[in-house]
């Protein structure tokens, strides 16, 4: 039994009706709650502030919507003391909702039954400049992918479809100079992206690589250089279903590493992309939390 639980939710995430699947989720999680708080998100901001505000004060936190306001809510949690945050599970509201897809949920059903099942683990956390990530942070073409989001994109190819049609609309990926420093080695060159994932999905398909655990402190370092980028549109061709879990051991122009922190710079700034939202730019400072926020997760069969 959970002593004060919130639900936060976002009505302007993902093409489904929020509102409509409320009276559902509440009869069934409510004989597992004291103190049971509805909480919608109005605007950009609210859901940092209500989380870091009241984040100490619940024992459950259950985030109804996308990767953005998942992203949100773990940068108001952050601020709130380690041992103080509550445990967290995503309802998957968004889009893409790539984070919940790394903790086996697709749906809300799911979610429900991940609750009522209460196997729980802490993850880890990124950081870049002074703001957290779930999944990721990145430079590049994952910054035209975000953009096609926000745009008709959505509309017109629906829930899967968008980020890989923006990705094979892309004739010619611009490339940057860029230098980086990890925790033990440094680069140079050119590339047409650059990611750090903490997370094991991008834009629905599934990036995965070997012990990619979620727990020991490490992200996923991805450098993309042009020759690779048909190799990524193939990638996003057969990702529909997430069955692209082989893909990068035949990457010889994608270079992937694991590492505790980085330190990128470009050679003009680059607009960075963090969890799908677009407000930094380079240099960026990453650094990892290891083992920051309780997630509810679902046992696969
Ligand atoms: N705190 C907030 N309160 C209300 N609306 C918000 C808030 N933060 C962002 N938004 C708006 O919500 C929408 C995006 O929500 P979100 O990113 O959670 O879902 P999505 O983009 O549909 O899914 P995903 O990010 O998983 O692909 C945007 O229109 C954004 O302007």
């Amino acid at each position: 039994m959970y002593n004060r639980a919130i639900l936060l939710y976002n009505i302007k995430a993902g093409q489904d009706k929020i509102t409509d699947q409320l009276g559902d989720i509440v009869e069934q999680l409510a004989p597992h709650v004291h103190e049971f708080t509805l909480l919608q998100t109005l605007e950009k901001g609210e859901a940092e502030d209500v989380c870091s505000r009241l984040g100490s004060e619940v024992d459950l936190l259950l985030i109804f919507g996308g990767d953005g306001t998942v992203h949100e809510c773990i940068n108001g949690l952050m601020k709130v003391e380690e041992e103080k945050r509550p445990k967290v599970v995503i309802l998957p509201g968004g889009t893409c909702n790539d984070f919940a897809r790394s903790l086996n949920i697709r749906t809300v059903k799911e979610s429900i039954a991940a609750v009522l099942a209460n196997h729980s683990k802490k993850l880890d956390m990124g950081q870049v400049n002074d703001r957290y990530f779930s999944n990721f942070v990145g430079v590049g073409l994952i910054t035209e992918a975000s953009q096609a989001k926000e745009g008709h994109l959505k509309e017109k190819w629906g829930k899967l479809g968008y980020i890989m049609s923006a990705v094979q609309s892309l004739k010619d990926p611009t490339s940057f100079s860029y230098s980086l420093q990890t925790d033990t080695e440094s680069f140079e060159g050119e590339a047409v992206m650059i990611l750090a994932m903490n997370g094991h999905y991008l834009g629905t398909a599934g990036l995965f690589v070997q012990d990619n655990v979620m727990d020991d402190g490490k992200l996923d370092l991805y450098i993309l250089k042009e020759a690779g980028f048909s190799l990524l549109k193939n990638v996003y061709n057969k990702s529909r279903s997430d069955t692209a879990k082989e893909w990068l051991s035949q990457a010889e122009d994608i270079e992937v590493f694991r590492t505790n922190s980085l330190k990128l710079t470009t050679d003009q700034a680059q607009l960075a992309d963090s969890d799908g939202e677009l407000y930094l730019e380079t240099p960026l400072d990453v650094v990892i939390h290891q083992k920051a926020i309780e997630w509810i997760y679902l046992v696969e069969e």
